[in-house]
């Protein structure tokens, strides 16, 4: 085994959102699509004997303590009663509050590349448990592979889908999952849909009105991207996306696109980078 290990914390999309209703924790039941893009942080983790924690590399904004990746090493180590500790580096890409999982990824990147740098043998439901008390989002990066997912997001069921090319534009605003979750405005009982019926196109995004509403920045993306294609909010925003046959094809119009509204293309895949190379880990 070797004491390094560089590995990826691939983005999310998803491909609808339908809110259902409102838990007594305040938490949303919801029904969603997620599928993961070839577009990553990369985050490097080095072996400590001293069983300290420490990210080399803040974000802006996130103090080190709060920040997902030392939240997530640090519960894995207390819980595992692991006496290593991990220097960790992360190179961010994704945007932050971008509706891409960004944080989410970042942790379940960290939980299961330190159960393999200081071989817990944790299998993925232990991993998912812990992760989803970090994040509703963190179980399906554990996991890896494309799914439905009700409840808060964490029943999840995997799911085959075709894998385009995503045009995901970057509107320069950071939106807040929880406002928008606490909304007056957000619609909150959309009736549950099978499986099927969504896996066939059916869907949208219910969080998009409101984030319309609040975030011009967001609005004015949607109508940029729509004139090319039928463009839709991922998560709670910022990020809007739309889906083409080939890279060519979304290239094309990410050329198009204003210099003021940033964005990238990346391929859709169901099963993500991170198991991939783990995979080849293995
Ligand atoms: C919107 C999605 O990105 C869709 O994938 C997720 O449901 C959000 O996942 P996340 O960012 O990992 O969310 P968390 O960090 O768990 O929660 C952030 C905030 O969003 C709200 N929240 C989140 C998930 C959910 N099912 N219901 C909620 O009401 C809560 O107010 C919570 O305080
Ligand atoms: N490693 C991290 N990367 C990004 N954000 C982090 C991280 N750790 C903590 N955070 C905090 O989490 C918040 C949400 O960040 P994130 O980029 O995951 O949002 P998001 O893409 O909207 O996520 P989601 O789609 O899961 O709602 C940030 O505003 C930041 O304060």
């Amino acid at each position: 085994m070797s004491a390094r290990l560089t590995l990826p914390a691939p983005a999310k999309l998803n491909l609808m959102l339908h809110i259902l209703g409102r838990r007594a924790d305040g938490y949303h039941e919801l029904q969603t699509l997620f599928q993961f893009l070839d577009y990553a942080d990369e985050l490097s983790f080095a072996l400590r004997d001293d069983g300290e924690i420490r990210l080399h590399t803040p974000i802006d904004g996130v103090p080190h303590d709060s920040n997902l990746i030392v939240r997530a090493a640090r519960q894995l180590q207390q819980l595992s009663g692991c006496r290593l500790g991990a220097d960790i580096w992360l190179d961010k890409r994704l945007p932050v509050g971008g509706g891409i999982g960004g944080g989410s990824s970042d942790a379940a990147t960290t939980l299961l590349g330190l159960n393999h740098l200081w071989q817990l043998h944790w299998d993925a439901d232990r991993l998912a448990a812990l992760g989803l008390g970090l994040g509703a989002d963190v179980p399906v990066f554990v996991r890896g592979h494309a799914a439905f997912a009700e409840g808060v997001g964490e029943r999840l069921q995997p799911v085959e889908l075709a894998e385009p090319w995503f045009l995901v534009a970057v509107p320069q605003v950071l939106v807040s999952t929880a406002e928008v979750f606490n909304d007056p405005e957000l619609t909150r009982n959309t009736s549950a849909s099978t499986v099927r019926s969504l896996l066939e196109g059916g869907g949208r995004n219910d969080c998009q009105p409101v984030v319309e509403k609040r975030y011009p920045a967001v609005r004015n993306a949607l109508i940029l991207l729509n004139k090319f294609v039928s463009a839709r909010l991922t998560g709670t925003g910022a990020c809007v996306f739309g889906s083409f046959p080939t890279q060519d094809d979304a290239d094309k119009v990410a050329r198009q696109l204003p210099a003021t509204l940033p964005s990238f293309v990346a391929q859709g895949r169901n099963i993500s980078m991170l198991h991939r190379r783990l995979k080849d880990l293995a």
